[in-house]
């Protein structure tokens, strides 16, 4: 059996190159990974989704408990057997999206009921029930029980947050079932306070985790004061492990957190913009809805080999959006995760030749370029 271990391979200012081994195989950090929130990437096949080089992908625990059920997925044999995905995957704890999309939400010490946003059946979610469905789903690497903070908060209500917080990361702790090549990650909180993040990285610490998260951010504070934040706070977690940075986001989100010591990252934006027609491309973003590409013959990105890219034209992705065609989503879903991959390992060959500045550079100069 393989140990769960972070190798920390090189290093180019914060910016580290790096390799996680888990039970489910190994993955190149810095890393991002696909969303697949009811044991599927929407649209795509999961051999489709492993081509353009992903190599973990996130579930998300409050969906999958509610529908088909943690039991009923165990009982067919794990989330890897049924969505057919046998490289790692990281499920979140539910506590993030019972704020942002359950019902009658109650939070108390203990954790949180409320009532499923699809029938209204009651649920308890606790840190100890939290561990319980991330083990049921055979999960690579469990996510801590937390409170996700909003933002803006004031530094009494992120102090009060961020310390349940860290009291439901010892119950976690506490209550999962340790498995050679399995991990448990601690989320840090405390909003945009330097000290409230220190006081959360000290409670992790004694934790002694094999890697953590920063949370509480990407929750509307905007880039300049995730950056801003990132600056203090991740140099606060240990440099022998691996730092996820959750919910994180657009392209130039990755470029500026990868500069500042993230090595994971997972984000619905292009799954999600690619079901509403919009595509990331290495000369900036644009939206196949418009009626400008209808005659155009060009490849979305010419720096691109994924499918869209290389067997269609701008023109028939812009037919295929405006008629509402499956394949319309599809294909763009498919060239949206092939360009955050080929991102991801651009900064992975950047950090390795010691040139991540200079790729930083080409990256927004490419994003301005115009003329897309
Ligand atoms: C999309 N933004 C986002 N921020 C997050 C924070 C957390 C957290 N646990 O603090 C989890 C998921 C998150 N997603």
């Amino acid at each position: 059996m393989t140990e769960f271990r972070y190798e920390l391979l090189a290093q180019d200012g914060k910016a580290r190159l790096g390799r996680i081994h888990t039970a489910h195989g190994v993955i190149d950090t810095p890393t991002f990974m696909p969303v697949g929130t009811a044991a599927t990437v929407k649209g795509m096949l999961p051999e489709n989704v492993a081509d353009t080089g992903a190599q973990i992908l996130l579930g998300n625990t409050y969906h999958l408990m509610l529908r088909p059920g943690a039991e009923r997925i165990a009982r067919l044999g794990g989330l890897h057997k049924f969505m057919n995905w046998d490289k790692p995957i990281l499920t979140d704890s539910g506590g993030y999206q019972v704020m942002s999309l359950a019902k009658l939400r109650k939070i108390t010490e203990e954790g949180v009921t409320f009532k499923s946003h699809i029938d209204g059946r009651k649920f308890n979610l606790t840190p100890e029930r939290s561990m319980e469905i991330q083990h049921l789903l055979g999960s690579t690497i469990t996510m801590a029980f937390d409170e996700c903070t909003p933002f803006p908060a004031t530094e009494k209500q992120a102090a009060e947050s961020m310390r349940m917080s860290m009291r439901w990361a010892k119950r976690s702790k506490d209550a999962f079932v340790e498995r050679e090549g399995y991990a448990l990650y601690g989320i840090q909180q405390g909003s945009v306070f330097e000290n409230l993040r220190r006081e959360s990285s000290e409670k992790l610490a004694e934790l002694d985790l094999p890697g953590h998260s920063v949370g509480g951010l990407a929750v509307g504070e905007g880039q300049q004061i995730m950056f801003d934040t990132l600056d203090f706070c991740v140099d606060m977690l240990p440099a022998n492990k691996p730092r996820y940075l959750m919910g994180v986001g657009k392209p130039s989100d990755l470029v500026g957190a990868v500069m500042r010591g993230i090595d994971q990252f997972d984000c619905v934006l292009p799954t999600r913009s690619g079901r509403n027609a919009q595509a990331f491309t290495h000369r900036g973003t644009l939206n196949l809805k418009n009626g400008r590409h209808r005659d155009d013959d060009r490849p979305l990105d010419d720096q691109c080999n994924c499918p869209a890219c290389t067997k269609y034209s701008r023109a028939y992705l812009h037919h295929l959006i405006k008629a509402g065609e499956i394949l319309g989503a599809v294909l763009l879903t498919w060239h949206n995760l092939a360009y955050y991959q080929d991102l991801m390992r651009g900064m992975r060959e950047a950090i390795a030749e010691g040139r991540m500045e200079a790729f930083a550079r080409d990256f927004h100069a490419g994003q301005e370029g115009g003329d897309i």
